[in-house]
């Protein structure tokens, strides 16, 4: 059943474990990330990003929006576990308005490419508007890069912990992304994976707010591997290792983003399958054991944020 997602979040942050928020573009995936949850007994949000919404309407947001939350309704009301559909990224404020019109459990406005001032004065005014028809918000506070080496850059771009501080109280957002040295996608880290757990550590001290962790993909190499062996062109590719994931959970962060590991699986299997079983072309013959192994890195996922057992 859909529920609002401030709720599952807020009790995570007070029993100190995360909820994995799974990003799909189609059916397939979002079968694969709530069978996770349902086996694993744990609440999930499963996000689309406006690309995702776009994608599933065929270029009409209504319609992609609308679809969004039909196929998760229809699916989740089947489950015991609370499922939250979350808009992740919203840019564009049409954008955002049909997913909360649509029945949305939960919104992120992502102004942070602008400046503090406007990025708080934009998120105020989407969180007015979500708060009176009961939706949660997620705002972003710095940028989403890795860590550079020179200090200028790193203040530039990571998140100031007494600008979040003014910035929950002044908007009262749900739930606050601080950008700590993550990026997206399968290559996150030029050298070693580095997040910055003090700035974490303050901003959940200064806020006591559920904190997003954006970019958190572990991009498990063995499945890099994989893929690469069945000619993608991968090399290179570095997530976020487990002891920092689980040491960003106990520092306060409540909702992991994971994309690239659910992508990067179902391509690994699907060039397997399609090399192995030259004569298929049954697509549920082919995509079924791919989005097997997507169930299961979910489930993996899920096992260490925290979230397994806790519906
Ligand atoms: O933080 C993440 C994913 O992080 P990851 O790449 O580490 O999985 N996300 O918000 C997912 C962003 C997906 O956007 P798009 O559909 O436009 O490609
Ligand atoms: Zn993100």
């Amino acid at each position: 059943y859909v529920k609002n997602t401030k709720e599952i979040l807020d009790k995570a942050s007070r029993e100190g474990y995360a909820i994995g928020a799974f990003n799909f573009n189609n059916m397939e995936f979002l079968q694969a990330i709530l069978e996770a949850a349902e086996e694993e007994k744990a609440p999930v949000i499963v996000a689309t990003s406006e690309g995702a919404i776009k994608y599933i309407g065929k270029g009409d947001i209504e319609t992609g929006a609308k679809l969004a939350v039909e196929m998760v309704r229809t699916y989740a009301e089947k489950l015991s576990v609370p499922v939250a559909l979350h808009l992740d990224h919203g840019r564009d404020f049409r954008i955002i308005m049909t997913a909360i019109k649509a029945g949305y459990s939960s919104v992120m406005i992502d102004a942070s490419h602008l400046p503090f001032e406007e990025n708080l004065r934009e998120t105020k005014k989407i969180v007015e508007i979500a708060h009176a028809v009961g939706i949660s918000v997620e705002a972003e506070l710095g940028k989403l890069k890795g860590i550079e080496d020179n200090v200028v850059e790193k203040e530039s771009v990571l998140v100031d912990p007494e600008e979040a501080k003014i910035f929950v109280k002044e908007t009262e957002v749900d739930f606050l992304a601080p950008a700590i040295g993550t990026s997206h996608g399968a290559f996150k880290f030029k050298g070693e994976a580095q997040l910055d757990f003090e700035r974490l550590k303050k901003v959940k001290e200064y806020t006591q707010i559920p904190l997003v962790l954006h970019g958190a993909s572990m991009v498990p190499q063995d499945v890099v591997k994989l893929a690469n062996e069945y000619g993608a062109e991968l090399s290179g590719a570095k997530g976020v290792p487990e002891d920092m994931l689980k040491k960003a959970i106990e520092l306060g962060i409540n909702k992991i983003n994971t994309d690239t590991d659910l992508r990067i699986t179902f391509v690994a299997y699907l060039r397997k399958v399609l090399s192995e079983d030259k004569s298929q072309i049954d697509p549920r013959k082919i995509f079924k054991p791919v989005f097997e192994h997507v169930k299961e890195i979910v489930k993996e996922r899920i096992r260490i944020f925290g979230s397994s057992g806790k519906a």
